[in-house]
């Protein structure tokens, strides 16, 4: 089902916000570059001086920040049909998420979503647990080598080989993979261009140039998998097939799995690269997930010990992306008129709601700027069900979080099992964390990795 545009997609973001209190920052760049270096204390202090809802220029764009769990579940859960999705991210992203399943809103997301449901059942879960455990351990293995050690970058290659076979069916070598990962990374670079145009010798140029590679790649794959019964995720997509029993055409399967390994593969990064540092720096949690995993009598985990056998490990995960959530900020604008805290919006109007913030209100969570896991084996999280939304909410939920929560659980118990992982120089705690696009150590986190 290709469906023609909706009507609300021709408009123009409403730029009128005069009757909310805010401040539009400096000329041209707005508020962005606080955000961007600072943006817990940027929010905060918007948040003490205009109330929880206010105005800003975010990365050239008007819009309505909304911040507290009230709002997060107001847009995701989206009663009244009032949020797109898709006109939240279109010009931030529009370009590289083309096709993908946050790029379409109501009755057309509920239809495109379903081309995904297999790959993500319970009995596919158990496969991708198989398929990915080896892949794990022969890359630990290959971590064992003398001299520096840069976190980052290696567990990023790591989820790239599960990546590559678990949602594609093959293993990543020989130079048509390479070329794969390059054009990815040409993508990423351009979603936080400055000058977005698709002009020879500009950023974003290379990135449309990556994301043209990965359409000729990803719409060829298709015809292949047609028919076959792989235990990969490009094979399911593929063979599903609408109520008439016609396949989706190339292009639609394609784009989705475009958008599914973008949105798995940096934030699952992100999660596993901000878990090291901080177990690194706090020795005894690290020794407790060690000995939570060696309880077990294995270190490669089954899918089933995940829910209940590691509850440690299960709390540390939650604070991690309670910490630094992977997604900070969650974009939608608004179809029609909308009632939000004491202001009525126009339609076409953008918001920003925050896990970012959120994570973090002090009314909330004791010390909220303290990796503490047992916080949720307290129950913090249970005040408000929005009050931790790292995954968003209702119908645009995250497809992948039981994915995401596998492979980050499987990886952090062999990883520790394997090595006691230590920072590589003094003074690496606190270190300058780059919050955009994903929130990683400035410095690709060096460490010391010592063989168990
Ligand atoms: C820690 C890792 C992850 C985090 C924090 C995360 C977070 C999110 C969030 C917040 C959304 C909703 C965005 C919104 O409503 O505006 C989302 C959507 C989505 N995520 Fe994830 N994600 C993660 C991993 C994954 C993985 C591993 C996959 C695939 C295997 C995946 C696939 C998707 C897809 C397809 C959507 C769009 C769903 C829809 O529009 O219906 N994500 N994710």
């Amino acid at each position: 089902m290709e469906a023609a545009a909706p009507e609300y997609v021709q408009h123009k973001d409403n730029r009128d916000l005069s009757h909310i209190p805010g401040s539009y920052g400096l000329p041209l760049l707005g508020n962005t570059f606080g955000f961007i270096t600072a943006p817990f204390d940027s929010l905060d202090q918007a948040y003490r001086q205009y109330g929880p809802v206010f105005k800003s220029s975010l990365t050239f764009q008007r819009m309505v920040v909304a911040l507290g769990p009230e709002f997060i579940q107001q847009l995701m859960l989206d009663s009244k049909q009032e949020f797109s999705a898709r006109m939240g991210y279109d010009a931030p992203l529009g370009d590289f998420f083309a096709g993908g399943l946050l790029m379409r809103d109501f009755q057309e997301h509920k239809f495109h979503r379903r081309i995904m449901q297999t790959a993500f059942k319970i009995d596919a879960m158990r496969t991708y647990v198989d398929l990915m455990q080896p892949i794990i351990s022969q890359q630990l293995a290959s971590w064992n080598t003398p001299g520096d050690f840069t976190f980052y970058p290696n567990v990023k290659t790591l989820l790239l080989d599960v990546g590559a076979k678990v949602f594609l069916g093959m293993d990543l070598d020989g130079p048509e993979t390479d070329a794969l990962n390059q054009a990815f990374l040409d993508m990423n670079e351009g979603t936080v261009a400055l000058i977005r145009r698709d002009w020879p010798g500009l950023t974003y140029h290379k990135a449309m140039n990556g994301r043209r590679k990965l359409e000729e790649f990803f719409f060829n794959l298709t015809p292949e998998r047609r028919g076959k019964d792989g235990k990969d995720m490009a094979t399911f997509f593929a063979n599903e097939t609408t109520e008439d029993g016609d396949y989706f055409s190339e292009k639609v399967v394609g784009e989705h799995l475009i958008f599914l390994l973008l949105a798995a593969h940096d934030t699952t990064t992100s999660a596993l690269t901000m878990a090291a540092y901080y177990l690194a720096n706090d020795q005894a949690w690290q020794e407790r997930l060690r000995e939570e995993t060696a309880s077990l009598g294995r270190a490669e985990l089954e899918y089933d010990d995940l829910g209940k056998n590691v509850p440690n490990l299960d709390h540390a995960f939650k604070e991690v992306l309670r910490m630094n959530p992977p997604v900070p900020m969650l974009m939608r604008r608004t179809v029609k008129p909308v009632q939000l805290g004491d202001f009525e919006l126009e339609p076409h109007t953008m918001i920003q709601v925050s896990p970012l913030y959120t994570h973090r209100m002090a009314e909330y969570w004791t010390n909220p700027h303290v990796f503490d896991p047992d916080r949720f084996a307290r129950e913090e999280h249970k005040q408000h069900p929005f009050l931790w939304a790292p995954f968003g909410g209702g119908a645009h939920k995250c497809i992948g979080l039981h994915f995401a929560d596998m492979l980050f659980k499987c990886t952090l118990a062999q990883l520790l099992s394997t090595y006691r992982i230590r920072f590589a120089k003094e003074g690496q705690f606190p270190s300058k964390i780059q919050n955009f696009p994903f929130a990683k150590p400035m410095d690709d986190l060096p460490l010391v990795l010592e063989k168990l």
